[in-house]
């Protein structure tokens, strides 16, 4: 990628800046304001965040990328209501968040679906926790088994269903309940790449469909630029804001820009700020002993 001529990420077509400019007028749904974490540990005291500020639109789609440790997952928990801030706060709608509520659905990276239900009585269970009474919490259900595409499967178990279908599950789910906020911690993190990539398609059509902003942890930078309007790019020790990125990709996204110079420009400038050149880590360096008869010629030029 480095002999590409690329433009800069920054550059915008007008059709983007456009939808920038019509997202930046809509109100406001989350407020991360100067909030920080502190955990104490056998080593003293681990600063997790440090003055995380974040403004996230109505409908918008915000991408969370950084090295492992930056405390991604400490800021979506904070978020929830699950973990509280040590300074500063989590707004929704202008309200501050202590704990977790309906207003906000939550997606985590480990299949979460209650292994006794089915799938319909896993989408009907937070619906007869809010009070639909049982016939109304299955019409909804099926509408929700509908959009996902598994009506075959709504009275499968999770164990009959495959990664991408649990998930799937997890999502309307969390769904059902008419979130303003999808919280997403790495949904995706443990499918195999052509489910996972499939997924990524299936939330951006579910994503126009429905009125919900989306917050989404990942590792892979080709999932948060395919996704994303915005990233938000974090740094460890202290977990920091590097900077927020506004995507130059046009919507809507298909698989097909992923080979577009805006995307390779973009994927370019976020590996530059997650492993930056001459970064001499320890623990990126393997300590090998070679163990191989001399005249072995695995691994050079022939
Ligand atoms: N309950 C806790 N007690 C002590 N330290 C914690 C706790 N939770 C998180 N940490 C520390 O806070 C920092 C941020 O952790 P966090 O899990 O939020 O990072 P992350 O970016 O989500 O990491 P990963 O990408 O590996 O999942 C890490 O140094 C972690 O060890």
């Amino acid at each position: 990628m480095s002999d590409l001529i690329l433009p800069d990420y920054r550059v915008q077509t007008d059709a983007v800046r456009n939808r920038f400019a019509r997202i930046k007028k809509r109100p406001v749904t989350m407020e991360v304001k100067g909030v920080s974490k502190y955990f104490s540990s056998k080593h003293g005291t681990i600063t997790a965040l440090k003055d995380i500020n974040l403004t996230i639109h109505k409908r918008e789609f915000v991408c969370v990328i950084g090295p492992s440790g930056c405390g991604k997952s400490t800021l979506i928990r904070i978020m929830a209501g699950l973990e509280q801030a040590s300074e500063g706060e989590v707004r929704l709608d202008g309200k501050a968040v202590d704990k977790p509520g309906p207003e906000r659905g939550m997606v985590f990276q480990g299949y979460t679906l209650f292994p006794w239900l089915s799938v319909k009585q896993n989408i009907m269970f937070g619906l007869r926790e809010s009070g639909y009474n049982k016939g109304s919490a299955e019409a909804e259900a099926r509408q929700w088994i509908e959009l996902i595409g598994l009506s075959r499967f709504e009275n499968s178990y999770p164990h009959q269903l495959s990664g991408g279908m649990k998930q799937r599950v997890a999502i309307a789910r969390a769904l059902a309940n008419k979130p303003k906020v999808l919280l997403m911690d790495e949904p995706f993190g443990a499918l195999d790449a052509q489910t996972r990539s499939k997924m990524q398609s299936h939330l951006m059509e579910i994503w126009k469909n429905i009125d919900v902003t989306v917050f989404f942890i990942t590792h892979d930078l080709d999932e948060a630029i395919y996704l994303a309007d915005r990233i938000l790019v974090l740094k460890s020790n202290p977990g920091e804001v590097q900077e927020i990125i506004e995507v130059p990709i046009p919507q809507p996204r298909h698989p097909d820009q992923f080979l577009t110079a805006e995307f390779l420009a973009t994927k370019k400038h976020l590996e530059q700020l997650i492993h930056p050149a001459n970064q001499d880590d320890d623990e990126d360096h393997l300590n090998l002993i070679r163990m191989v008869p001399v005249n072995d010629d695995v691994g050079s030029v022939f």
